[in-house]
C-alpha cells in the first residue's frame, strides 16, 4: 500500500488547519520524497524526460541574455570602424540567438507535453490505488462522516497533483536559471543581489500566509463541500428525480445548495479580495527595488564603466531574475501548501483496516464440521447512542448454527438480524465474547477464504448499472464469461424469466445511467440479485429478507429451489413472512439484540411464547 515513512507523516492527521503552524506547513515538504517515489514509480521514463528537459531549458535564459550582449557589443564595435566592416560574427551570433530562441519554445513545449502525460498517469494510477485501498478498509470506517472527510481529501489529490511535480521541477529550472544570472550579476556588483532578495521577500512572506488561510478554509469546509456534492446529486439523478418531483423538493434542495455555496463563496472572496490588495502593495515593492538598480545600471553605463551591451544585459538579467526571484519564492509557499494537500493523501492511505487476516490463518473448513458457535456475543455500532447511553445493537447471544442447518432469524424491525449476519461474515468482530467455527475463533480463519465460503445477499444488494449478466455474476466476479453457469444461476432464482424479455439479453444493460440501459421492477432485480446466490459455491449462505419484493408464487418457488441449492449447506433466511420462515429447521427470535427464543416451527408454537404470537397475528390477517 501507499505508506509514507513515518517520518513523513508527522504533520498529525488530526491537526486543524487553523492549528498550522510554519513549522509544519515545512514539515509538509518532507512529504516531497514519498510523493517522487510515486510519480516516479507511475513512469521512470517520463520522470526523468521531464528532469532532463527542464535542466536543458533552465540554461537558455542565460545563455540568450549573454548572447544578446554580445551582439550588442559586436554592433557597437562594427558601427565604430572606418570602410567596409567584416560582419560574419555578428550573423553567427545573431544565428545562435534564433537557434537558442527556437530551442526555448521546443522544451518548453516538450515540458509541458511531459508533465500533462505524467499528470494523467499519476491521477488514474492513484484513483485505482484509492479504490484499492478503499476495499481493504473496515464497513466500520464506512459508516463514519470523519472517513468521508478524509476520503473526499484524498480523492481531490488524484488529480491536479503533479501541479506539484511541475512546481517542483519548475522550481529547480527557475533555480538553476537564477543561478546562472546571479552570475553575470555577481561580477559586477553582489549587492545588487541583495537588494532583488529584499525587495521580492515582502510579497513572499504575505503569499505564504494566505496560501496557509485557503488551505484552511478548503479543509475545514471538506464536509460542506460533500453536502453540496450529495445535494447536487440528489437535485439531479435518475435515482431521485421521482420522488424529487412527487414531493416537490427541488426548491428545497436548491435553496439549501444557493445557501451553503453562497457562505463558501462569501469566505472565499473575502480572503481573493485581501490577497489580492496586498500582493499588489508589496508587489510593487519589488518594482521599486528594480528600479533603484535599473537606475544605478543606467547611472554607470551613462559614466562609461560599463558597455552598452552590458547595459543591456543587467537589466535584463536584473528584471529577469527579479521574475524568477518571485516565482521562485511564490511557487515555494505553493509547494510548502501543496505538501499539505498531499498529507491528505497520505492520511487516508495510512488508515488500517481492524479486520484482516492474522499472519498464519487457517484455511475455510470444507467441509464445516461442528458449525458456528457464538458464544455470548455482543455488538454495538460505533456511532450508535441513544439519550447519550451507549446502544447494543447485540447483547448476551449465544446459539449453535449446525453443520447443513437452516436456521431462520426472526423479530421486529432493529431486532439486530442483520448486525448478526454481518457478524457471521466477519464484516464486523464482536465487541464481546467470539464466534467459533470449528472450536477456533473466525478471526482465526483467512478472512479472503472465509468471505468466499459464506455467501451473503443483503436487503439492499447493490443494483449495478451494468450488463444482467455482470449482475448475477457478482455472485462469483471470476466466473464472469462463464455464460452457461450464469444462465444456470439465472435459471435457478427465477431471473431468467426477466432476461428473456430484455431486448438483449445478458448482455442488457441494467439501469438508465449508461446507453440503452433499461430499469427492473422491484421483484425483478430481487430474482437477478438471488442469483448471485447461486453463483456462488458457498458452504454457508444467508439471504438477507430475499423475497420481500417478490409475488407469492415467485417467493414459493424461489423456496422450492433454494431448498435444492443449500442441500447438505448450512443457510440462514431472514425474512418477515411466516410462510417463508416456517420451513426452516429452526427459527431464532430476537428481541432488542438478545435472544429469545430458538426451536422450530412446531416447538415454538407449542411454547406459545412471541413466536407463537406474531405468527398468529400474521396468520389471522390473511383469514
Ligand atoms: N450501520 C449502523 N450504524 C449504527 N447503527 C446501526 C447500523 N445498522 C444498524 N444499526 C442499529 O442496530 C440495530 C439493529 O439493526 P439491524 O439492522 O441488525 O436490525 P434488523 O433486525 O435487521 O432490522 P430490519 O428488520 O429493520 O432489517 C438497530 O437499532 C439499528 O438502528
Amino acid at each position: 500500500m501507499m505508506k509514507p515513512p513515518k517520518s513523513e507523516r508527522r504533520v498529525n492527521a488530526n491537526t486543524t488547519a487553523e492549528e498550522l503552524s510554519w513549522r509544519d506547513r515545512f514539515l509538509a515538504l518532507r512529504n516531497l520524497p514519498a510523493f517522487f517515489r510515486l510519480v516516479w514509480a507511475v513512469s521512470p521514463a517520463l520522470f526523468l524526460g521531464n528532469a532532463i528537459t527542464r535542466l536543458f531549458r533552465a540554461a537558455l535564459p542565460a545563455a540568450t541574455l549573454f548572447v544578446g550582449k554580445l551582439i550588442i557589443d559586436e554592433v557597437v564595435r562594427l558601427s565604430g570602424q572606418q570602410g567596409a566592416a567584416d560582419t560574419s560574427h555578428l550573423w553567427w551570433l545573431v544565428g545562435a540567438e534564433f537557434g537558442l530562441a527556437i530551442l526555448s519554445t521546443a522544451f518548453g513545449r516538450l515540458v509541458s507535453l511531459l508533465d500533462s502525460l505524467l499528470g494523467d498517469l499519476f491521477a488514474n494510477q492513484t484513483s485505482a490505488r484509492l479504490m484499492e485501498h478503499a476495499a481493504s478498509l473496515d464497513l466500520e470506517q464506512f459508516e463514519d462522516a470523519t472517513f468521508y472527510d478524509k476520503l473526499e481529501r484524498a480523492r481531490r489529490q488524484t488529480t491536479g497533483r503533479t501541479v506539484l511535480l511541475s512546481q517542483v521541477f519548475g522550481q529547480a529550472q527557475e533555480l538553476i536559471s537564477v543561478g546562472f544570472l546571479a552570475a553575470g550579476l555577481v561580477v559586477y556588483n553582489p549587492w545588487l543581489l541583495l537588494l532583488l532578495l529584499l525587495a521580492v521577500t515582502p510579497a513572499f512572506i504575505a503569499d505564504n500566509y494566505f496560501n496557509q488561510r485557503s488551505y484552511s478554509l478548503s479543509r475545514s469546509w471538506t464536509p460542506e463541500r460533500r453536502e453540496l456534492d450529495y445535494l447536487r446529486y440528489v437535485g439531479a439523478s435518475d435515482e431521485t428525480a421521482k420522488e424529487v418531483k412527487i414531493f416537490g423538493l427541488s426548491d428545497f434542495l436548491i435553496g439549501r445548495f444557493k445557501e451553503l455555496s453562497w457562505q463558501y463563496y462569501v469566505k472565499n472572496r473575502s480572503l481573493a479580495v485581501s490577497r489580492a490588495g496586498w500582493g499588489t502593495v508589496l508587489t510593487a515593492l519589488g518594482t521599486a527595488g528594480y528600479y533603484g538598480a535599473y537606475f544605478w545600471i543606467v547611472l554607470r553605463a551613462v559614466s562609461g564603466q560599463i558597455s552598452l551591451g552590458d547595459l543591456t544585459f543587467l537589466a535584463a538579467s536584473f528584471r529577469q531574475m527579479r521574475g524568477s526571484l518571485e516565482g521562485i519564492l511564490l511557487q515555494f509557499s505553493s509547494l510548502t501548501q501543496e505538501s499539505m494537500y498531499l498529507q491528505d493523501l497520505f492520511d487516508y492511505f495510512a488508515i488500517q483496516p481492524a479486520i484482516h487476516s492474522t499472519p498464519d490463518p487457517l484455511p475455510f473448513p470444507n467441509p464445516i464440521r461442528e458449525g458456528f458457535v457464538f458464544d455470548n456475543v455482543g455488538f454495538k455500532y460505533a456511532n450508535a447512542s441513544s439519550n447519550g447511553r451507549e446502544r447494543w445493537a447485540l447483547r448476551n447471544l449465544s446459539f449453535t448454527l449446525q453443520p447443513g442447518e437452516k436456521l431462520a432469524l426472526v423479530g421486529e424491525n432493529g431486532a439486530g438480524k442483520t448486525t448478526l449476519v454481518k457478524l457471521l461474515a466477519r464484516l464486523y468482530d464482536p465487541a464481546e465474547g467470539r464466534i467459533l467455527l470449528d472450536g477456533h475463533d473466525l478471526r482465526a480463519y483467512d478472512l479472503a477464504d472465509l468471505r468466499r465460503h459464506v455467501g451473503v445477499i443483503f436487503q439492499d444488494y447493490v443494483r449495478l448499472k451494468m450488463s444482467a449478466g455482470v449482475n448475477i455474476a457478482v455472485g462469483d466476479i471470476d466466473e464472469r464469461t462463464n455464460k452457461p453457469r450464469i444462465e444456470q444461476s439465472a435459471r435457478q432464482s427465477l431471473a431468467d424469466t426477466v432476461i428473456a424479455k430484455l431486448e438483449n439479453g445478458y448482455d442488457q444493460q441494467l439501469g438508465r445511467s449508461f446507453g440503452k440501459g433499461v430499469e427492473l421492477s422491484g421483484g425483478e432485480w430481487q430474482k437477478i440479485a438471488l442469483g448471485r446466490a447461486y453463483m456462488r459455491n458457498a458452504q454457508v449462505l444467508i439471504l438477507d429478507e430475499p423475497t420481500a419484493a417478490l409475488d407469492a408464487r415467485a417467493e414459493y418457488e424461489v423456496f422450492q429451489r433454494f431448498a435444492g441449492l443449500t442441500e447438505g449447506k448450512s443457510s440462514v433466511i431472514i425474512s418477515h413472512r411466516f410462510s417463508t420462515v416456517r420451513m426452516a429447521d429452526r427459527i431464532l427470535v430476537l428481541e432488542g439484540g438478545t435472544l429469545l427464543e430458538i426451536g422450530s416451527h412446531a416447538e415454538l408454537l407449542a411454547a406459545n411464547g412471541r413466536y407463537a404470537e406474531l405468527f398468529q397475528l400474521q396468520a389471522r390477517g390473511y383469514q
